[in-house]
């Protein structure tokens, strides 16, 4: 039986007061940070010494999603900070494979996440490289967007080839997660979900979390 994990972004929490925001989801499967650097994606949000911080109060394991360019030099440094996984955007790394050993020999979850006009295939012979694959639902760079049908078939190549590969690989998907889409995204195979203003926006954001896990665990039971 898949178990699917709901790691809520706070990209859409209150950045003024992370360690209060981090206690109402409780129930997270992990906390999803997002690094942007103003450069790869037009946003800047924040780096290495917030997420050490962050790291330090977190009850949770932290799931850090890093839209910056030169991933190469920036994202073993959040992983030697002890962060569960970080992933790196494939178009932002010079040698993917390189990094990938590098993160996990330092101890962290190797992720690779693809913008949403980078195709998956090119990168199939990576998945024994990597604990994780992030196919973008979104263009990256802010909270609040539509989620992106037109990625469905891709997330479905995805699954089928980790599938396939029998490698256990975490197909995650991030960007417009909502009660409703995130029945087509597990019903396409996605196995983690990254959910910002869905959990944020809501009046009781761990509730929330126990809901579309319940949606997700439910298109998935329904797909076999
Ligand atoms: O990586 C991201 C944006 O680039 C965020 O994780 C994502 O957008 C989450 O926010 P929402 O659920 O509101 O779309
Ligand atoms: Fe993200």
């Amino acid at each position: 039986m898949t178990a699917c994990c709901i790691n809520p972004s706070i990209l859409s929490a209150d950045f003024a007061n992370l360690q209060a925001e981090l206690a109402r989801i409780a129930s997270a499967d992990a906390v999803h940070v997002d690094v942007m650097d103003n450069s790869f994606v037009p946003n800047l949000t924040l780096g290495l010494p917030v997420v050490k911080r962050i790291q330090e109060v977190s009850d949770l394991p932290l799931d850090v999603h890093l839209m910056i360019d030169d991933a190469d030099r920036w994202a073993p440094g959040y992983a030697e900070l002890g962060a569960a996984s970080v992933t790196f955007h494939a178009e932002a790394a010079a040698a993917p494979i390189r990094l990938a050993r590098e993160l996990r020999s330092i101890g962290s979850k190797a992720g690779m996440a693809l913008r949403p006009a980078t195709p998956v295939e090119p990168y199939l012979d990576l998945l024994g490289e990597l604990d994780l694959l992030l196919i973008m639902t979104v263009e990256p760079g802010f909270g609040g967007q539509p989620f992106l049908d037109v990625m469905l078939p891709k997330i479905r190549r995805a699954a089928e080839a980790i599938r396939g590969s029998g490698l256990p690989v975490a197909l995650q998907v991030d960007g417009g997660i909502t009660e409703d889409t995130i029945l087509r995204a597990a019903d396409a195979g996605a196995t983690v979900f990254v959910a910002g203003s869905a959990v944020y926006g809501a009046d009781d954001p761990d509730q929330a979390v126990v809901r579309l896990r319940e949606a997700a665990q439910r298109a998935v039971d329904e797909r076999r």
